[in-house]
C-alpha cells in the first residue's frame, strides 16, 4: 500500500517467534472485571484457537488485541499487550494503526452496502491510499484471490457485496481485511452463521492464510479448533465471574492430554 506511516510500533523490534504477547492482562467493563490475569504468547504464522464456555471472556480478550474494546464505553485494560515489543495501550500508539495491522473478521458476515470492489478498496482508501486505477484493480484482485473468492466474483465486481451468499460474504470480509495488509487476523466465531460447506471453505482458507498471517480464532466448535488450530487456549469463568486462562498449549496436547482436569471435562463435553 502506498501509504507512508509514521508509527510508534517499530517493526524492527519484533520478538521473532511471537506476533502478540499478553502480560498480566485484566479487562473491565465499568466496574466489572470480565477477564483477569491473562498471560499468553501468540506464535507468529500459526493459528491459535480460543475456546471455553459462553461468557468466559474469549471475545473480550480477542477484541483487546486490536483495541476494539476501546469502542465500548467504560471498557478498560490493565497489563500489557505487546505487538512488535510495543505495548499497544501506550499513549503514543494510534489505535487506528493497531486496527490496520491487526485486522478482524466478525461472527456475522458484514459487508458494507457497496460493490464488491468498493468493499475491498474501503480500508485502503480510509488509510490514505493513493494509486492509479490499474493499481487499485490489482489490489482488489490480490485481496480477493487471497481470500479464495476471486473466481466466484471476478465477473461481478460492481455488484453489491450483500448480494453474495453468506459464505461468500464472509470470504469477502476476509478479503476486505487482507486489503490493508495486516499481520494478524482476529476471527470471532467466523463460521457460526455458515453452513458446513462454507465452513469447510473458510477453514481451508485459514490454513492457506497461515503461510503469511497470524490467525487467532474464537470458536465454540471443538472439531473446528482441533481441525485448524496449532495452539489452543482454554478459558473459564472463575467464581468471581472473571474469565481466566486455564490452560494453553499445542492443540494436540490440549485435546489429547490436557494438564488441567477442567480442560479435560470441557473438551470431553462434560460441561459448557
Ligand atoms: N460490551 C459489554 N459491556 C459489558 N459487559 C460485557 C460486554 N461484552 C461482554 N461483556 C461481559 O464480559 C464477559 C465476557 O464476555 P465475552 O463476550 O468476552 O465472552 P465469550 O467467552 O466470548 O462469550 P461467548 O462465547 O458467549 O461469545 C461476560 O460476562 C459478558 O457479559
Amino acid at each position: 500500500m502506498a501509504v507512508a506511516e509514521r508509527s510508534s510500533i517499530n517493526t524492527a523490534q519484533s520478538n521473532g517467534k511471537y506476533a502478540v504477547e499478553l502480560h498480566d492482562t485484566h479487562i473491565y467493563y465499568g466496574s466489572f472485571r470480565a477477564v483477569k490475569n491473562v498471560t499468553l504468547q501468540i506464535e507468529r504464522q500459526r493459528i491459535t484457537a480460543f475456546i471455553g464456555p459462553s461468557g468466559c471472556g474469549k471475545s473480550t480478550v480477542l477484541r483487546a488485541i486490536n483495541r476494539m474494546n476501546d469502542l465500548i464505553p467504560g471498557s478498560r485494560l490493565e497489563g500489557r499487550i505487546l505487538f512488535h515489543g510495543k505495548n499497544i495501550y501506550d499513549p503514543d500508539v494510534d489505535p487506528v494503526e493497531v486496527r490496520r495491522r491487526v485486522g478482524m473478521v466478525f461472527q456475522k458476515p458484514n459487508p458494507f452496502p457497496k460493490s464488491i470492489y468498493d468493499n475491498i478498496m474501503f480500508g485502503p482508501r480510509i488509510n490514505g491510499w493513493r494509486g492509479t486505477k490499474a493499481q487499485a484493480d490489482e489490489l482488489v484482485e490480490r485481496a480477493l484471490r487471497g481470500a479464495a473468492i476471486w473466481d466466484e466474483v471476478k465477473d461481478k465486481l460492481q455488484q453489491p457485496g450483500t448480494a453474495l451468499s453468506g459464505g461468500q460474504q464472509q470470504r469477502l470480509c476476509i478479503a476486505r481485511a487482507l486489503a490493508v495488509q495486516p499481520e494478524v487476523i482476529l476471527m470471532d466465531e467466523p463460521c457460526s452463521a455458515l453452513d458446513p460447506i462454507s465452513t469447510l471453505k473458510i477453514e481451508e482458507l485459514m490454513l492457506e492464510l497461515r503461510r503469511n498471517y497470524t490467525i487467532i480464532i474464537v470458536t465454540h466448535n471443538m472439531q473446528q479448533a482441533s481441525r485448524v488450530s496449532d495452539y489452543t487456549a482454554f478459558f473459564l469463568m472463575d467464581a468471581d465471574r472473571a474469565g481466566q486462562l486455564v490452560e494453553y498449549g499445542s492443540t494436540e496436547q490440549i485435546f489429547t492430554s490436557p494438564n488441567d482436569k477442567r480442560t479435560e471435562d470441557y473438551i470431553s463435553g462434560r460441561f459448557g
